[in-house]
Order: structure tokens, then sequence, then C-alpha cells
């Protein structure tokens, strides 16, 4: 790795070299590289060097480590399949020359180490399983190869033999060593000697003196021909074929007793080995040269074969001075004629003997099918592997345990437990994890992770989400009134309740459910949500639920459009939710619907007439003027909406309201949204779940079934759900209750760990991520004239990566209803010149919406744009420290004004800088003058008490005012978690 390049995450460095995060931090920290103990921090590539100097050596060592390793496992496992899939003879010689007779020999070291007799014994056991191969060597060809290329090196005239039996000098010792396990190999007993023990007695006698010698030293007139006992020793198990070697070697060095060695022997031991050797070489004709070279000993052995083979005189004459070899049983044979297709035939047999019979083929084959049955056992794991990684995708949904990680990710729960201290995270393995922590961890095992709602897991359960178009009919609106107060609302409601619903049944209405539906003479329907005001609508938004397909925007004739009929105008068109205006009380003296108009007209909401696509009516609640006709256009908009869905499938809708009745227990009123829900039917809304036992429609009535559009209020809950969550029913009642506990649990977590709206923090962050392209903002000040300066001004800030949508602007305090609107909008709120009210503060915490307050434009503007730019500018915190409410108010000569106050909350200083609020506006911004307990100075006063006050340069104090201390503190922004 290079310090060049794209900035790192920490935890990844951390990994990379080894050593935790913390070091890694310190590290930098040591280096002038002041950097904070967080997974995500960034690590850039100067940081990178200087890490590189600091743990490069440990890093390159293990990494000469690593690549050490996977030498070692590539040779190991080209050793192996070399081993398991060559089925050539070759393949079967190569380990016998090589590698099998340590075996053997371990075995017969431990059994027999020091008795002449048994070695003795041994030997000749040994030879008799040798026969097989001895003969197909006679039969061969292969020697005389050998011979031809050996003659060729040595460049000798008297034959091949001579010269290169005076090579095998340096390859004695092997021979020895090959012939002893050769000797220890051949006690396998299944082996019956045949022509090839010809030699006589011999070499038992000659063993004895030899002493712990396997070797039989044979006459040195005998013919040389060497009974092959490699084959034999592959008949034993391999076991440690490494170690296996070096105890024969170690026999080897016992050749200082065979003093008396006969050159023949040599002659013996060297045939024996050039017998594999020669078959080898005839099979395999293309590398002379390289196996001259690689084959040296072996080409002793062999030259040493042949000599004894054509002509053992030169051989014994040769061999005579290096006489430490032990004697052999020994066969005169004379290297036969052979061609190529003999060999091959001779091939076949042999193979076909391994397979078939024989101690030898017989432990070859198992051994070989153990070997398959490894090879295919690995490739099936490595298959297994391989579909794995393709199904790199992990779904899960957030707050998921640390065990149920492990299981999904197919490790054991300590490993991400591991992860996690790396992480500097401590968690138990029940512990759920956060969302970004989900993903460091997949990250770590190369996993993709796909979040899925919990919600999701019903929405699963539907069945066909996408229906059919030729399944859809058309169903009623469900229509939401919004306007300002009192400009006849529910009135409006009421009156269209009474004529429409009222008058075509007998028994009235009987009950609220939260929503009515209008049967209109033509049969078609329209459903009204009961709640009027456009923070119901919203309240159920920012609960993700859209429940109104429509908004009637009342205005009273004889009033104007106020500021409850532009939030509701923002609300509505936040919600995407097209609106009909209705002009009320058009029946008043002094209503004048153009000016309506004019001013809907300034907020950009154009009614027909003017050229616009906004409906208007003009109605009056009282006679009812007009309504017939608001609700046709009401039925208009739903046609031009063409909404419909198929009311035959699995019911879903929302919850509009719950309450717990004392004989029915949970109630909820619902509005069913897709398909039919009947009683019987079981089902899941938020975290509870439940069984349909009854429904009853708006006058009390049972029913027995409801369809899309209608509302319904609902028995049957095992608990209180929310308005706004969703009611889907199920397969079964044990599906809906695993589903709700499901729920329950995750909502638990969430309750511990609210989901993030947008803040001007971390907008940059998300930005850079994608997460957004535009950032929705609410505007609440103290004067039109600046909410429209600082509107202006935010909005030139916005580019193309980035839009900056004002949403709503209000004169006055931050109310609930302008955070619910931030909530539903993913906002943030700027107040200029302005406080939130209690409550609103209070949701604006719970629901995490950042408030920002400012009294100065460009200080906004300037935040704003720094935010956008990702720019890092001090971060000022201001904290509320103290509220007082103005009781009482005295006028002191030459002093000013003095206020007596009830400090309600916190505790205010003698210099705590303060705010004086009046209607939810700032009005004054300063510092105390004075602060007293009855008429001492104090330094403080706490919650609770009374005090009196002074404001430096003000006196225009009034009761009810509110009096807020604040301290601001400044620290220095540290870079934040962002992604590379
Ligand atoms: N003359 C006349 N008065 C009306 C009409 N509609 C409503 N009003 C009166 O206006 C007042 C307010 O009506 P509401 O229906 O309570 O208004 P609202 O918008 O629901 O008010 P809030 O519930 O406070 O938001 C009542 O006194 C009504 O009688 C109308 O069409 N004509």
């Amino acid at each position: 790795m290079t310090a060049a390049g794209k900035p790192k995450r920490l935890f990844k460095v951390a990994s990379e070299f080894n050593v935790s995060t913390q070091s890694i931090v310190d590290s930098l920290n040591d280096n002038g590289f002041p950097i904070e103990n967080k997974p995500n921090a960034k690590i850039t590539p100067e940081m990178y060097s200087a890490l590189e100097s600091v743990y490069g050596e440990d890093k390159a060592k293990s990494r000469d480590h690593v690549r050490a390793r996977e030498e070692y496992e590539e040779r190991r496992s080209t050793f192996r399949t070399s081993r398991n899939e060559s089925v050539t003879i070759d393949s079967f010689l190569e380990p016998l020359d090589d590698l099998e007779p340590a075996d053997e020999k371990t075995e017969k070291d431990e059994d027999l180490p020091l008795k002449p007799a048994d070695d003795a014994e041994s030997s000749e056991d040994q030879l008799k399983p040798s026969d097989s191969e001895t003969q197909e060597e006679e039969d061969v060809p292969v020697p005389a190869r050998d011979e031809q290329r050996e003659d060729d090196t040595a460049g000798s005239d008297a034959g091949k033999e001579a010269p290169e039996v005076s090579e095998t000098e340096p390859a004695e010792k092997q021979e020895v060593a090959e012939d002893e396990e050769t000797a220890e190999a051949g006690s396998d007993q299944d082996f019956e000697p045949e022509e090839e023990v010809e030699t006589d007695d011999e070499p038992e006698e000659e063993v004895e003196p030899a002493g712990k010698e396997a070797i039989q030293l044979p006459e040195a007139d005998d013919e040389l021909d060497i009974v092959e006992g490699d084959d034999e020793e592959e008949e034993q198990e391999p076991h440690e074929i490494i170690r296996g070697r070096k105890e024969k070697l170690a026999g080897t060095r016992v050749l200082g007793k065979i003093q008396i060695a006969d050159p023949a022997e040599e002659g013996k031991k060297k045939k024996k080995k050039k017998g594999k050797k020669a078959k080898k070489e005839e099979t395999k004709q293309a590398d002379a040269v390289e196996a001259d070279e690689k084959e040296k000993p072996k080409k002793k052995k062999i030259a040493a074969k042949r000599v004894k083979g054509d002509s053992p005189a030169a051989d014994v004459t040769e061999e005579a001075p290096k006489s430490k070899k032990k004697k052999k049983r020994i066969k005169a044979r004379k290297a036969p004629k052979v061609d190529d297709s003999d060999v091959e035939s001779k091939l076949k047999e042999t193979m076909a003997m391994l397979n078939t019979g024989g101690s030898v083929g017989r432990k070859r084959q198992k051994r070989r099918k153990q070997k398959r049955e490894e090879m295919a056992a690995e490739r099936e794991i490595l298959e297994t592997e391989k579909s794995e990684q393709e199904q790199k995708i992990l779904e899960v949904t957030e707050f998921i345990t640390v065990s149920d990680l492990a299981d999904l990710l197919d490790v054991s729960p300590n490993e991400i437990i591991m992860h996690c201290m790396n992480l500097g995270m401590v968690v138990s393995i029940n512990q759920r994890l956060e969302a970004s922590t989900i993903e460091l961890l997949a990250e770590q095992y190369d996993r993709e992770v796909v979040f899925v709602d919990a919600e999701e897991l019903t929405d699963d359960i539907e069945e066909d989400d996408d229906d059919d178009p030729a399944d859809l009919e058309p169903r009623s609106p469900v229509v939401t009134v919004m306007g300002h107060v009192d400009h006849g609302k529910t009135s409006l409601l009421d009156f269209i309740r009474e004529a429409k619903v009222t008058a075509g049944e007998a028994g009235g209405i009987t009950q609220h459910i939260g929503a009515y539906e209008v049967r209109l003479p033509d049969k078609r329907n329209i459903t009204f949500l009961d709640t009027p005001g456009h923070e119901a609508f919203t309240a159920m938004r920012a609960r993700g639920a859209q429940v109104t397909d429509m908004v009637i925007l009342v205005v009273a004739a004889d009033d104007a459009v106020m500021p409850q009929t532009i939030e509701a105008i923002n609300h509505a068109q936040a919600g995407g939710v097209p609106m009909v205006v209705a002009i009320n009380k058009m029946d008043k003296e002094g209503s004048n619907p153009d000016r309506i108009k004019q001013q809907l007209a300034d907020h950009n909401v154009i009614v027909e007439e003017w050229g616009g696509s906004v409906q208007i009516a003009e109605v009056s609640a009282h006679t009812g003027a007009g309504i017939d006709e608001l609700l046709d256009k009401v039925l208009i908009e739903a046609e031009l909406m063409e909404l419909k869905a198929n009311p035959n499938r699995k019911a879903s809708g929302i919850i509009l309201e719950s309450k717990v009745d004392r004989g029915k227990g949970v109630v909820s009123n619902i509005l069913i949204q897709k398909g039919t829900l009947r009683v019987g039917d079981p089902f899941v809304a938020g975290s509870y779940s439940g069984r349909v036992r009854a429904l009853e429609n708006e006058f009390g009535e049972r029913i027995d079934s409801v369809g899309p559009a209608q509302p319904a209020q609902l028995t049957g809950f095992d608990g209180l759900p929310q308005a706004g969550d969703k009611i889907v029913t199920v397969q079964d009642e044990r599906t809906a209750k695993e589903i709700a506990q499901q729920r329950q649990q995750i909502k638990r977590e969430q309750s511990l760990r609210k989901v993030k709206h947008v803040t001007l923090d971390d907008i940059s962050r998300r930005l850079a991520l994608g997460e957004v392209a535009e950032l929705n903002i609410i505007i609440k000040g103290d004067v039109d004239g600046s909410i429209e300066a600082l509107a202006g001004a935010l909005q030139k800030l916005s580019d193309e990566e980035v839009k900056v949508n004002i949403i709503h602007t209000g004169v006055g305090a931050i109310t609930e209803s302008d955070v619910l609107l931030a909530s539903a909008s993913d906002a943030i709120i700027i107040g200029f010149q302005v406080r939130p009210s209690a409550n609103a503060r209070k949701l604006a915490e719970n629901e995490e919406i950042d408030i920002r307050l400012f009294s100065v434009i460009y200080d906004a503007v300037d935040a704003v744009r720094d935010a956008l730019e990702g720019m890092l500018s001090p971060e000022v915190n201001e904290k509320t420290v103290a509220t007082l409410e103005v009781l009482d108010i005295f006028k002191v000569p030459k002093v000013g004004t003095v206020a007596g106050c009830k400090v309600t909350d916190g505790k205010i200083s003698r210099n705590t800088k303060i705010r004086l609020i009046r209607d939810g506006i700032v009005i004054y911004e300063g510092e105390l003058a004075s602060l007293k307990r009855f008429k001492d100075d104090v330094r403080e006063v706490t919650s609770g008490y009374e005090c009196g006050l002074g404001i430096k340069n003000y006196n225009d104090i009034k009761v009810g005012d509110v009096i807020e201390g604040y301290e601001v503190t400044e620290t220095k922004r540290k870079l934040k978690q962002e992604t590379s």
C-alpha cells in the first residue's frame, strides 16, 4: 500500500496493520495528526505514511509470512494434486522412489531395530513381492534407453555401465538406504517369492556378520539383478513420509560395517533403483536432459543396474572400491529388448493389477479413493463457499442481535464481538446493533447489507402488492378538511355529515369512528376524515401514513388567507396532496371571495377561474349553499386522480384512532385502503396483533366486512395500536403474533435510539453519501420582511448537487405543527428572532428535529452554506439555562424598569445572557443590569424562586413576557465520520 490515494477508514487501517484503532489514534496523535477514535474516521495518505513508518516493518514481516505460507500451501497442493490426480504409472513410481519406503522403514526400524537375523529374514521377504516389478523391469526396454542416455553422458566406450558406475559413488548412501527400505518393506507376507529369488541363501549367511544391516551380500559372481522392494514398500501404509525418510537416512550411517561389501552388491542395489527409474524414463521420454541433472543419483543406480545386466564384470570392477554397499539378492537377468508397445501393455497390466488385486493395488486404491473423497469434499466446500459469496447481500432488520448477525454471517458470535471491540465497542452476545455498526461488521466479511424494515415483514405477507389492473375498482376519495381557526371546518364537516349521511340513515349518527362516508345521489361516495386541521394530517404523515387523497381548504369569505391557511397550504403541498378550496361563510355579509382568490394566488394557489388548476367552490356551512357543488368538484378531482383499489385481496389499512373501551376492550377506528377486512381475519397492526372480533359502522351497526376507502370501528386487538399504524391481515394468528413480537422488540430498540432526521451538521455527510439531494427548510421569523429575505437568500444556495426547498414559512413562534411538518418532510427549522414554544422544543427533541435560531440573516445563510459545502465551521451550541416569567413590573426612577419574575426553569445568574420573548418572538437580546432577591443583590436564582431584575439598556418589559437565559459555547468542529 502506498500513501498515495484515497483516504481510508480508521478501522480498515487498524486491521491492515493488525493493531487496535486506539493504537492507530495514539500513533497519529503522537505524529501530530489529531484524530478521534471513531471507526469511520478518515486516515489521509499523510497519516497513512506516518503509520507505515511506525508499523510498516511489522506489516512487511507479516506480509512475508503470509507469502511464505501461500507458497507452502501452493507447493503442497501441487504435490497433492499430482499425487492424487495422476493415474499413470509414473505417478505411482514417483512416490515409491521418493516417499513411500520411508514409511515402511519407519515402521520397520521401530519393530526390528537391531536384530540382524530378522533383518536378514525381512530382506528375504522383501524380495518376494518385488517379483512383478522385477519382471516388468526385465521385460521393459527402459533400461536400454537409460543406458543409452547415461552412456551418452558418460561418454564411455566400453558401454554405458562402466562410467555410470563410477558416478554412483555419491549415490551409494542413498541407494543403500533404499535398499534397506526395500528389505524392510519386503517383510510383507502377502507376496510369494518366485523366480526372482534365485539368489540362494548367501545373503542370509552374509547378513549375519553385517549385524543390523538388512542387506545381504551376494557373491561377486552372482549375476546382478535387483529385486525391487520399492513397490512392496508402497504396499505399506504410507504414514509420515518425511519422518520415515529421515530414519531411513539414519540407517545408512551404519554402512561403516559393510566393509566387506562386494562390488557386485552395489550393482544390485543400483539395479533395483534403476528398474524403477528406467520404467519411468521410458514413459517420459521428453525431458532427458532435465532428468539427467535431476536424477543423477538415480542414473547412477540405473547405470549400475545396466552394468549388471549387460556386463557384470565391468560393474564389479568399477564398484569394488566403493565397497560400503550391502549384499542383495540378485538375479541374473539380461535386459531384454523391449519396444514401446510392450511397455504400454505392461503398464496396463500393472495398472489393472493395481486396480483389481494384490495388496499393493488395494492399498493404493484405497489411498487414492481416500484422496479422491477428500478432494471431492474440498471441492464441495469450495462450491458452497462460492455460492455463498454470490449471495453477498445480507438482508437484515436494524437492531439485529450480535448472535443473529453471527448466524447470518456464519461466524461465531465471539468473532463479531471481537470485531466490535476493534471498532471500539464492547458488546454482548444478545446486544442489538445499530445500522451503522451492522454495515461496518458486514463489510469485514465482504457482505453488503440491505436493511429490511420490520414493517416490511408484513408487506411481504401481502400478496400481489402490485394488483393486476383488471382487478382494480374505483374507490372513494379520502378527504381532510383544513383551514384557519374559526373559518368553519367543523361546521362544514357537520353540515355534510348531517345533510348527506344522516339524511339517508334512520338512526342518525350514533358514534364517531374517525371518518365517515358521504353517499351522493349518483351513488358516488366521499370519505371524510373527521379530524380537521393540518396538524392531524401531518401527524399522520409523520407516522408514515398517507391517508388523505385530497384536502378541502376552508377559507372564510369574510376573513382572509390567514397564517394557518398558509400552513395548511404548505402542509398539503409538502404531502403532495391536491386541494379543493371551499370559500365558506358566503352567507355572511362582507364576504369577498375575490379577495380570497387573490390572496390564495399570492401563495401560489391559483384557482381554475384564474387560469390555475385548483378547483374552488363558494359555500356556506350554515345554509348549505354550494356544498353539492363542492362535493362534485371533489369527485371530479378524484376522477382525475383515478383512485382505484382491489377489494378482492387481503386487507390493509390505517389506524385512525385507538382507545380502550370498558366493555369492548381495545377499540380502533380504521380506514381500509386495499382489500376487504372481514370478521375473523387475523391481523397485525403496528406492534400488536389480533383477530377481527367485530366491525361496526358509524351508526353502531355490526357489519361483516369493510372495503377500500371505508372506515370502521374494529375490536379484537391484543394491545393499543397507535394512530397511523398500518393494519394488515395475515394468514393466521400465529404469524400475526410473531410479527407483532418482532416489531415490539425493534420498537423497544428504536425508542432507545431514535431515527435521526436531517440536520445541518450532517447534511454534508448525507450529501456525500448521496442520501439526500435536497434540503427542506421551514423558516419562522418575527416579521414577514426578514422571512422573505432569508428565504430568498437560502433558496439562492441551491446548486446542481443540492436543492434548497423552503417548504414553509411563517411569522411567530416555532410551533408543534412546524416540528411535525419538519418531521414529516425531513426538514430543518430556522427560527429568525423567534423561539420554539416549550411543547415544540420538547417535540423537536423527541423527533430529533434540528432547530436553528438566528438573529442575523447572514449568520443563517452562512450556516446553511457552510453545511452544504461541508465546511467545518466552529460548532456553536446554545443552551438555554433559565426561563423566567415576568409577573409584575416596577418603574423605578433613575433605574428604569424592574421586572418581578419567577424562575420557571433552570438557574439564572447575574451575568447570564438573556432574551426577552413576547408571544414567541424575541423582542430583545442583552444582559442583565441587576438581579435581586428582595432587596439584596444575588449572583444567581434557581428554579421556583422569585426575583427582581433589570435589563441593561432596555425598559419595555411587560407582564407575561418570558426571559430566557442562555449560554453559548463554541467548539471547534472535528472531522466527522465520513466515508472515503
Ligand atoms: N355565517 C356563517 N357562520 C359560519 C359558517 N361556518 C361556520 N360558521 C361559524 O364560524 C364559527 C367557527 O366555526 P367552526 O366550524 O367551529 O370553525 P373551525 O374552523 O372548525 O374552528 P376550529 O375548530 O376552532 O379550528 C362558528 O361560530 C360557526 O357557527 C358559515 O358558513 N356561515
